[in-house]
């Protein structure tokens, strides 16, 4: 038997950095019987391949007009958020999680409904693309191991995170310190437990004002005694920022709350930042700490347009997320539209054309920026040899499809017009670890 399981001809597309987007047409890509890329060569070399590991003419699959990109890497998604999308876009994050967060939230204690809810997300996140997802869970056990069973099951890529919350939360929504580290450490267990590591676990106290000192303090112990990532949400809003200024006098700011209290480091993704202060921006950058951009959240919670260009220019991490449901979308296509609209908005504020990120830097964050963001570049991201194969096989000419191609059109404009204007009907088929998911 040949250790290839999969070939593919035709155009590849992806990034090797920030301004190092790559089209490599007419390429043979070679998947190993561990999932993994084990070759991407030019075209001319496929009789040498096909002697080298005896594969059989029958299983290379022709990309035609269509193309081949990385799979999309969500940084920052709700699972139990997605029963709102598009739904409660009126009021700000503070008042948003009184009204429609929380009491959706605290349904999940129902393990049926639970089920219900990530089974349809799962899928619909793979039907668009989107190969990996770094979730928020809820503060309940169980339903959180649902979720984990749910993306082994449909075969999606996660990091996921049993919500911790003690402390200005409602009552049908709050735990207490031991109940929510007894269950953060049954749920890191059970993750680890898993026999494929498709599914790994992250710390994920919700953010400073629903979780107190010693809350905060014991996660960070867990994580470091664990070796985990940690994820949380900062400075996303004028009036959380006040808040946690109120809470903490004591810290010099909403990210040295987090330092202090051990759940700031290398290891760390933190959705939004809009709020940052040049002295907590070097922090991000002195730890190695990331952001997960959530631009259509930002926008609809009314929240503020981040400085996106200026994380970059820093050489911190970045990463994009959706937010669901404080974005409506859970396309990461959508996600990368956003981005850009964002930028721009910020460079008419700022009257420089610098800050504007084009379609290729958009593409390169949705997918091996994210990546890197949450600590999962050694992995996926990109085309790089023994990378695990998560990719999508795009099709631009399909029936009733959402944008029209021309016979005019280059495979580049084709490539374009799918990160404007594609959707999920632009997606043949989505791999993760080398297995058709879609
Ligand atoms: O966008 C957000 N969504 C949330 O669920 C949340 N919780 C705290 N801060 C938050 N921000
Ligand atoms: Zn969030």
């Amino acid at each position: 038997m040949s250790l290839i399981t999969k070939v593919f001809k035709g155009d590849f597309f992806h990034t090797l950095g920030l301004k190092k987007f790559q089209h490599l047409s007419n390429h043979v890509l070679g998947v190993n019987l561990y999932g993994k890329i084990e070759f991407l060569k030019p075209i001319s070399e496929l009789d040498e391949l096909r002697n080298r590991y005896k594969f059989q003419e029958s299983i290379i699959k022709d990309l035609g007009n269509g193309f081949m990109v990385p799979g999309f890497v969500d940084a920052h998604a709700h699972a139990p958020q997605s029963v709102n999308v598009g739904l409660g876009t009126d009021l700000p994050l503070l008042d948003w999680l009184i009204k429609y967060t929380f009491p959706t939230e605290s349904k999940f204690q129902e393990a049926d409904y639970a089920n219900l809810v990530y089974s349809r997300f799962v899928k619909r996140n793979l039907q668009q693309g989107t190969t990996t997802t770094c979730y928020f869970g809820t503060i309940h056990l169980d339903s959180c191991k649902i979720l984990v069973d749910l993306c082994t099951k449909y075969g999606q890529r996660a990091i996921i995170g049993k919500v911790n919350m003690n402390r200005n939360s409602p009552d049908n929504y709050i735990e207490t310190t031991s109940d929510s580290i007894r269950d953060t450490e049954a749920f890191v267990e059970y993750v680890k437990n898993q026999p494929t590591d498709l599914v790994e676990p992250i710390i994920t106290p919700r953010f400073v004002p629903t979780c107190d000192p010693d809350l905060m303090y014991q996660l960070g112990e867990i994580a470091k005694k664990n070796d985990l990532r940690i994820q949380s949400h900062v400075s996303e809003n004028k009036d959380e920022v006040a808040w946690v200024k109120d809470l903490h006098p004591e810290c010099k700011s909403y990210s040295d709350v987090y330092y202090k209290h051990g759940l700031l480091n290398d290891k760390t993704i933190m959705a939004h930042g809009i709020y940052l202060t040049d002295e907590e921006r070097k922090l991000y950058q002195k730890v190695g700490a990331s952001i997960a951009h959530c631009a259509n959240s930002n926008f609809t919670l009314s929240s503020g347009c981040l400085n996106l260009r200026q994380l970059l220019d820093m050489g911190i991490k970045v990463g994009l997320g959706t937010d669901v449901s404080g974005g409506y979308a859970s396309s990461m296509l959508q996600c990368i539209r956003d981005t850009i609209i964002c930028s721009k908005a910020k460079s008419f504020e700022t009257q420089d054309k610098h800050n504007e990120i084009d379609f290729r830097e958009g593409f390169h964050l949705a997918t091996l920026g994210s990546a890197k963001s949450i600590g999962l570049d050694h992995k996926i991201g990109n085309f790089e040899l023994y990378k695990h194969f998560d990719a999508l096989w795009v099709k631009t000419d399909v029936e009733n499809g959402p944008f029209d191609s021309f016979n005019t059109d280059s495979i580049e404009d084709r490539f374009q017009k799918w990160i404007y204007l594609g959707d999920d009907r632009n997606i043949h088929k989505t791999f993760v670890n080398g297995k058709q998911v879609k």
